[in-house]
């Protein structure tokens, strides 16, 4: 079963340090949740604080209509997985998934047959006699994930749960975790500071800065609309353009505006209302080549521009450090951010 979680007017003092302030979140059963956020933002607490491993201040926690709150972890039946690995190291791969079933006292058969199907799940059939110290990490982590799921808990939390495998383990897991998921329509929340990894995992992204909530988005809704200077800037690259040369260059009548590197057009040949500029650096970055382009103009001031060009048409036009260049902000593309937060 999946159940909802809401959220609610929740903050978490430590001492004087302001770990959550006013936290609101309505999560849907079955919903993919990433919790994203630079260090020290809060991310963890609030996990936590759904976990029951930390009470809050002030503010409500519910699951499904139950206002949890004061109800210890144990009575909350979620699956969680941490960034070590934290398995037994004394108990085989399949003892480790089995421990929890073998506490609630499920009879030997039905064990065996709930374990041997999580190990068919995570793909690691022929590992299930192997200790921890005999896997590779990326191993251990889907052993730890058949042991979350193993009490077929109603909801899954997983704090970091990737952070400590090399980057290919790390992609091909992210797609073992979304698969399990969906199959299981299973209410997942999962701590990151890695945007990638919440951009291609989750369908839903919070992200958090200084204890409050940013923003809440799809991974799309939140790449290509950001509410403020913040999450345009977390997530992705982008050009910030003030606000006094916004509005000289025509760009928005009050406030900041700003555009990602890869919506700027470049070429060589002048089209209406292109602006001229010069190259001043490039940038190597595997598929594209991150161009620098300064405009220059006496009245309106100078515009420094990061411009990503896919590394094939940048080789075909051969831009060199120096050469003059038109480059075009599409207004549509362009974002007006009226107030800093
Ligand atoms: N047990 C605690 N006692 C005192 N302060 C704490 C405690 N736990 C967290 N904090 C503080 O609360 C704030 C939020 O911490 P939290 O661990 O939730 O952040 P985070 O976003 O998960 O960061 P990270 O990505 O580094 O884990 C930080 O300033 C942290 O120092």
């Amino acid at each position: 079963m999946s159940v909802s979680l809401k959220i609610s007017n929740v903050s978490k003092v430590f001492d004087k340090n302001v770990a959550l302030n006013n936290v609101n979140l309505d999560i849907q059963a079955g919903e993919f949740i990433c919790l994203l956020g630079p260090s020290g933002c809060g991310k963890s607490t609030l996990l936590r604080i759904i976990a029951g491993l930390e009470q809050p201040s002030e503010g409500k926690v519910y699951i499904g209509d139950r206002d949890v709150t004061n109800l210890p972890p144990s009575r909350r039946n979620f699956g969680i997985m941490f960034q070590s690995y934290a398995l037994f190291p004394n108990l085989s791969a399949f003892e480790n998934v089995a421990y929890g079933l073998r506490n609630k006292k499920m009879k030997t058969r039905d064990i065996e047959e709930r374990v041997n199907r999580l190990f068919d799940m995570i793909k690691l059939s022929n590992a299930k006699n192997r200790l921890p110290s005999e896997m590779s990490g990326g191993e251990q982590q889907r052993v730890a994930l058949a042991r979350a799921l193993a009490t077929e808990p109603d909801f899954l939390l997983l704090d970091e749960p990737l952070s400590a495998l090399d980057a290919k383990v790390r992609i091909s897991l992210r797609k073992e975790i979304c698969n399990i998921q969906k199959e299981l329509k299973l209410t997942t929340i999962m701590v990151t500071h890695d945007q990638d990894e919440a951009l291609t995992m989750a369908d839903r992204i919070i992200v958090m800065n200084k204890a409050v909530v940013m923003q809440s988005g799809t991974p799309e809704e939140i790449y290509e609309k950001p509410e403020n200077q913040f999450v345009a800037d977390f997530i992705g690259s982008i050009n910030f353009i003030d606000d006094r040369k916004s509005k000289a260059y025509g760009f928005s009548q009050k406030g900041e505006t700003a555009i990602r590197p890869e919506k700027i057009a470049i070429s060589r040949e002048k089209q209406e209302s292109d602006m001229r500029g010069k190259i001043t650096d490039i940038e190597f970055r595997g598929f594209y080549d991150r161009v620098s382009v300064n405009v220059n103009h006496i009245i309106y001031g100078d515009l420094n521009l990061a411009v990503d060009v896919p590394f094939q048409t940048a080789k075909a036009m051969e831009f060199h450090v120096n050469d003059n260049v038109f480059i075009k902000l599409p207004r549509e593309e362009m974002l007006t951010f009226e107030t800093r937060v």
